[in-house]
C-alpha cells in the first residue's frame, strides 16, 4: 500500500528576496513537513533568518508561500497570528513590561478587541512560563532579566499562542546548556504533539537533533534532507568548509571542530 503524501506545514514556491538593491535570496523552494522539527543551518550570512522572516510574511518576497495548504496571503491577519507563531533573532521587547503580561503578548491573536484576557489565555501563559522556567520571575521587569532569562520568556510569548507552525531564529541564543537541553526537549514534545518547528540555528550539534535539516549558502538552499541521512551530513560538512566532521556519540549525531586548515594550495595542514 502506498505511503499517504506527507502534510505540508509551511512551503515556498520560488522566493526571492532583496534588502535594498542586494539580492538575499535567489528562488528559494522548499516544503517543510507538517508534525516534524526542521533545522536551518549554514554560514553567516547565508540568508537563513531572510528565509524564516519570509516565511512568517515579514519579509517582502516574490513567488510564494503557503501555510497550511494555503497561500500566506489569503490568510486573514488574526487567523495566521494563531496559526504562526514567531520568535526573531534579538527580539526588542519593552524592558518595562512585566514578564507575565510579555507572556500575555502571545495571546493577542486570541482575544476579542479590547477584551480582558480569559482564563484560557491565563492558563496558556502560566503553562508557558512553566515551560521555559520563568514562572518565577512573572512579577519582574523584563529589563531586569540576563540575557538567558529574558529569551526563556520571549520563548514563553512564543509557545503562548498555541500555533500549529512555530519559527524561530536563533533560539537558543543566551541559554546555558541545561536550558539549551529543555529547549530540545520541549520541542521533541511539541512535535510529538503535532507541531511543527522550524528553527534556525547555529549550535550545529543541536541542530543535527532535529529530524530535517535544511542547509543553506549565499542564499539558496543547497540540500534539504533528514538529520541522520549521510547526504545531510556530508551537506552540513562541505557548507563549512570541512571544518567540522560529523560523528556520532552516545547514539546522537554530533559536529566536532575541525583543527585543520587549508593552506593556499586547498590542502589540509595541521594546526601551527
Ligand atoms: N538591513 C540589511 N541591509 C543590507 N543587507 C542586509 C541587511 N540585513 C541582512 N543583510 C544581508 O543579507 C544577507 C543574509 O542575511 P541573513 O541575516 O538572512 O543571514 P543569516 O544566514 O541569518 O546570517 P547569520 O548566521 O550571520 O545570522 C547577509 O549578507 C546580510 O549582510
Amino acid at each position: 500500500m502506498a505511503n499517504a503524501p506527507e502534510k505540508i506545514a509551511i512551503g515556498a514556491d520560488g522566493i526571492s528576496a532583496s534588502i535594498g538593491k542586494s539580492p538575499i535570496l535567489h528562488g528559494v523552494t522548499l516544503q517543510l513537513p507538517a508534525g516534524r522539527w526542521t533545522s536551518i543551518v549554514g554560514p553567516n550570512g547565508a540568508g537563513k533568518s531572510t528565509l524564516l522572516r519570509a516565511l512568517a510574511g515579514l519579509m517582502p518576497c516574490s513567488g510564494s508561500v503557503h501555510l497550511l495548504g494555503r497561500p500566506l496571503a489569503q490568510w486573514h491577519r488574526g487567523e495566521r497570528a494563531r496559526a504562526l507563531s514567531w520568535l526573531g533573532q534579538n527580539e526588542v521587547a519593552a524592558d518595562d513590561l512585566m514578564v507575565y503580561d510579555v507572556a500575555m503578548l502571545g495571546r493577542l491573536p486570541h482575544q476579542p478587541w479590547l477584551s480582558p484576557p480569559s482564563g484560557t489565555d491565563h492558563a496558556a501563559v502560566e503553562q508557558a512560563l512553566r515551560a521555559t522556567q520563568a514562572w518565577d520571575w512573572r512579577h519582574r521587569a523584563l529589563g531586569q532579566l540576563s540575557g538567558g532569562e529574558r529569551q526563556r520568556v520571549l520563548l514563553a510569548r512564543l509557545l503562548a499562542v498555541q500555533a500549529q507552525v512555530l519559527l524561530m531564529d536563533e533560539p537558543l541564543a543566551n541559554l546555558d546548556p541545561p536550558h539549551q537541553a529543555d529547549w530540545l526537549l520541549l520541542v521533541r514534545a511539541l512535535v510529538a504533539q503535532g507541531t511543527t518547528v522550524v528553527s534556525v540555528l547555529h549550535e550545529v550539534s543541536l541542530a543535527l537533533q532535529a529530524d530535517d535539516m535544511v542547509v543553506m549558502a549565499a542564499g539558496r538552499v543547497l540540500h534539504h534532507g533528514a538529520c541522520d541521512a549521510a547526504a545531510t551530513q556530508a551537506a552540513l560538512e562541505q557548507v563549512f568548509d570541512h571544518r567540522i566532521h560529523v560523528r556520532q556519540l552516545d547514539g546522537m549525531w554530533m559536529a566536532l571542530p575541525s583543527l585543520q586548515r587549508k593552506n593556499n594550495q586547498g590542502t589540509k595542514d595541521v594546526p601551527a
